[in-house]
């Protein structure tokens, strides 16, 4: 969150300061090349199953890295940010964040690889979207084809989740594959915990379908 560390520097910059996972959530730590966690869950049915999710850098630079990836994975997630309507692209200043992020999905969703592969899509920082809002600054200003729908929440998340659906469903290589389409805040923990239960039973269905049909 934008002014975290300054709203607290007298708990940050004490001697015994230890960061909170909150504070470790909200650090901005970029991701270079592709990173790979490999965890157990605490909790749930399939106790002891190995997960490893690749968390790979968004900057363009960054992107070609990712295809060998692609091979052999359960699901994408793909997280777009659509509190950046108002922003550029930090490696190109001429590209809209959220113009970016549509033209990325599309090349995810037409890859041949990801054909069998579901697709996850947290449409993500809808409190900063909120907030933006709030303040008055007006999405039409930056996205012309939002015309003169209401400057609110709903409104604004749902046309940007429609125009994701729309690029889902003209560039997949199989029809029968589905998306799974959220609005995430990820910072807040308990929201997502849930949120990641779900994600994991559609890996799990999908993997069961996937074996039972072989
Ligand atoms: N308020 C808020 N902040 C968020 C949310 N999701 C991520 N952030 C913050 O946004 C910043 C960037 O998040 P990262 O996860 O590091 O960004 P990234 O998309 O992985 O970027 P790259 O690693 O460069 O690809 C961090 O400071 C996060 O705490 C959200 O939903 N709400
Ligand atoms: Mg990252």
């Amino acid at each position: 969150m934008p002014g975290f560390y300054l709203n607290d520097i007298h708990r940050v910059t004490t001697k015994t300061y230890s960061p909170s996972n909150q504070d470790v959530l909200n650090a901005r730590l970029k991701t270079v090349g592709v990173v790979e966690h490999l965890f157990q869950l605490e909790n749930g049915g399939e106790k002891g199953m190995d997960w490893r999710i690749f968390d790979v850098g968004g900057h363009r630079d960054h992107r070609q890295v990712w295809a060998p990836f692609f091979d052999d994975v359960n699901a994408i997630i793909f997280l777009a940010p659509i509190s950046a309507f108002d922003q550029v692209l930090m490696e190109d200043k001429k590209v809209n964040r959220i113009e970016d992020s549509l033209l990325l999905f599309r090349s995810i969703c037409a890859n041949k690889l990801l054909g069998k592969v579901n697709i996850v899509l947290f449409l993500n920082k809808i409190d900063i979207l909120e907030r933006k809002l709030k303040a008055g600054v007006k999405v039409s200003r930056y996205v012309c084809s939002y015309g003169e729908r209401p400057n609110k929440l709903q409104p604004v998340a749902s046309y940007f989740l429609s125009k994701f659906m729309a690029v889902h469903k003209e560039s997949k290589p199989n029809l029968l594959r589905e998306l799974y389409p959220h609005l995430t805040k990820m910072t807040d923990t308990e929201v997502t915990a849930a949120l990641i239960s779900d994600v994991r039973e559609m890996i799990l269905r999908k993997q069961f379908q996937d074996s039972s049909l072989m």
